[in-house]
Formats: structure tokens, C-alpha cells, sequence
């Protein structure tokens, strides 16, 4: 069995990367990603210059998964860039993940991108729901139709957009509408953390984060089943794009379940953050496992087939 597939035009010796925003945020970092068995990497989400985010504690896991509200600390587009300029191809694809705080912003930082004329993929962050003051994007169905016009006339490539999760169907429809008008956006991935949950500390009597009053996204195990459905609803609706599969990894099971959802690639977030970059040959592992056990010849073998009942 093998687990390497194409996306692109590009080969990836496995499906499995960094969610971005997570152990990638300098080049230390992205080198570790690097070293390990990933088959890509996905920088930070950047913005046009330098941001220190959101106080600490930002970051904080539990029994179930994490809740973060980091409010977008990046090293400013143009040292992604750079990193992006430096980085060996033949060794692992590699993302750009980009959020500009305006749409101005995300149209000279792709400019800047296309200009560097690199295999680099951009994911098109749309759903960070961090920023005090800037609702996320993706809820907005009229702001994100005209951030991908305004992206896709100025970025004359294939890119991929950052979803946040739906939990309606309809709003599954209006998505998927908006999407299916620019043959640009290739990929959609599947989800960002599930927006402005609270956890709560019951020995202080606490919120355990101190951006928002607490409030920050959830990832883990708690969102693994609306991730699978958000890859489903969008494999179904976009027939002509590929998903790439995010939220609850934490074992080989969950890949084959996005692989059958409809996922090309599968991020990992809040499983990486805590078992660090070795997770990837531990999933790499259990995913040839299971492969090997049903009899798949390839990853893309498993891709869509979902059975309803
Ligand atoms: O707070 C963040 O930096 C952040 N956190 C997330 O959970 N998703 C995002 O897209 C972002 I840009």
C-alpha cells in the first residue's frame, strides 16, 4: 500500500501536514515539520506586517482537545516569504497560509506571492475568529464573494481557501455557491477551530484563557464529527475542487474517516500541537495499517467512498 498521492500537480509521499497556526510559526519551527514524516507543511496564517497577538495564556489544552484565541501573532508576510523562497521543493510541497486584515491587504500579499513565482500553495485564511473587532469572513457570504473576486483577479494561480464549520445546510448551499463561482479556489479545507466556546476552570471558578473573556476556538476530539461533515458537504457540493481534510486527527481511524468523507490531504492540529512533529510517523503508520487491513492499494482509493445508508 502506499500512502502518497498528488494534489496540484505536486507529489506528497504521505497526506498528512501541520493545520496552520500550529508549530509553525518561525522557521525553527517550519524546520521541525520539515524533519518529521509530514508529507507538507503550512505556514502561520501572516498578515502584512508583524503581529505580537493576543495576551497569554492564548493557548490551553483539555482532557477533549484545546481552545485557543491567539489573535493572529505572525512574523509579517514577508518573512514566510522568504522562508518560502529558501524552501527545497523536491523535499515536501509546501503552504503559505495568508489572512490579511483587510482585503487590501490579502491582495498585495498574494500579489507579492505570485510575484515570487514559487510552487508554494496559498490556503486562503477566511475563518480566523480571533480578532477582537473583525468578524470572520467566511459567515459574511457577500464579503467572502468579493475577497475571492478581488484574490482570484489578482492571483492568477490555483489557491485554496480556510474554512470555518457550518452547521447549517443551507449555509452549507450558500458556501458552496460562492465557492463554485471561481474555478481559482482548487481546495477547500475543512474546518478552523469551532468559534468562541468556553471552558471553564470549576476549582478557580475561571475561564482558562485571557483574550475575549475566555472565549477562543475549539479543536480536538470535541470537533472531530462536525469536521467530517463539513468535508462531506463540501466534497458533494464542489464535485470540480479538492478538500483537504481538518479538525479532531488523533489517530489513523480519523484519517480514513476524512479520506472516506472526501478528503485529498488531512491536517493535523491540536494532536500535533500536543504530541509534537513525532505524530506524524505514528499516523503515517496507523493509516498503512488500516489501508493494508480493508485491502486499499492507495489513499485515493478511499477518497468520497462514504457510504449512506
Ligand atoms: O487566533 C489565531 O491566530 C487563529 N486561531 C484559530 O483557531 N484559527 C485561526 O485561523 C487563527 I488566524
Amino acid at each position: 500500500t502506499t500512502l502518497s498521492t498528488t494534489f496540484l500537480g505536486q507529489t506528497f509521499a504521505s497526506p498528512l501536514f501541520n493545520a496552520s497556526g500550529v508549530r509553525c510559526f518561525d522557521k525553527d519551527e517550519l524546520n521541525s515539520l520539515l524533519a518529521s514524516a509530514s508529507g507538507s507543511l503550512v505556514t502561520k496564517s501572516c498578515t502584512r506586517e508583524a503581529r505580537t497577538g493576543n495576551p497569554e495564556p492564548r493557548y490551553v489544552a483539555t482532557p477533549l482537545g484545546s481552545i485557543n484565541s491567539m489573535g493572529l501573532p505572525n512574523k509579517g508576510y514577508g518573512y514566510y516569504l522568504d522562508y518560502a523562497k529558501a524552501h527545497d521543493y523536491s523535499k515536501k510541497p509546501l503552504f503559505m497560509s495568508v489572512a490579511g486584515l483587510s482585503l487590501d491587504d490579502n491582495i498585495a500579499m498574494v500579489a507579492a506571492i505570485r510575484d515570487a513565482a514559487l510552487p508554494a500553495i496559498v490556503e486562503l485564511n477566511l475563518s480566523c475568529p480571533n480578532v477582537p473587532g473583525k468578524p470572520q469572513i467566511a459567515y459574511d457570504f457577500d464579503a467572502m464573494d468579493r475577497m475571492l473576486a478581488a484574490v482570484s483577479a489578482e492571483y492568477d494561480r490555483p489557491f485554496g481557501v480556510k474554512m470555518p464549520p457550518y452547521f447549517d445546510i443551507a449555509h452549507f448551499d450558500l458556501a458552496a455557491e460562492v465557492l463554485n463561482r471561481y474555478p481559482a479556489v482548487a481546495f477547500i479545507t475543512c474546518i478552523n477551530s469551532v468559534g468562541n466556546a468556553l471552558v471553564i476552570d470549576i476549582e478557580r471558578e475561571e475561564v482558562v484563557i485571557k483574550p475575549k473573556d475566555g472565549f477562543g476556538g475549539l479543536g480536538g476530539d470535541y470537533v472531530l464529527p462536525t469536521a467530517l461533515a463539513n468535508v462531506n458537504a463540501f466534497h458533494r457540493r464542489c464535485p470540480e475542487k479538492r478538500v483537504i481534510g481538518c479538525g479532531g486527527v488523533r489517530s489513523g481511524e480519523h484519517i480514513f474517516m476524512h479520506l472516506l468523507a472526501g478528503a485529498s490531504l488531512v491536517q493535523v492540529g491540536t494532536a500535533l500541537q500536543e504530541e509534537g512533529p513525532g505524530i506524524f510517523a505514528r499516523l503515517n503508520a496507523e493509516l498503512a495499517a488500516i489501508l493494508e487491513r480493508k485491502g486499499y492499494a492507495s489513499i485515493d482509493e478511499v477518497r468520497g467512498r462514504l457510504k449512506t445508508l
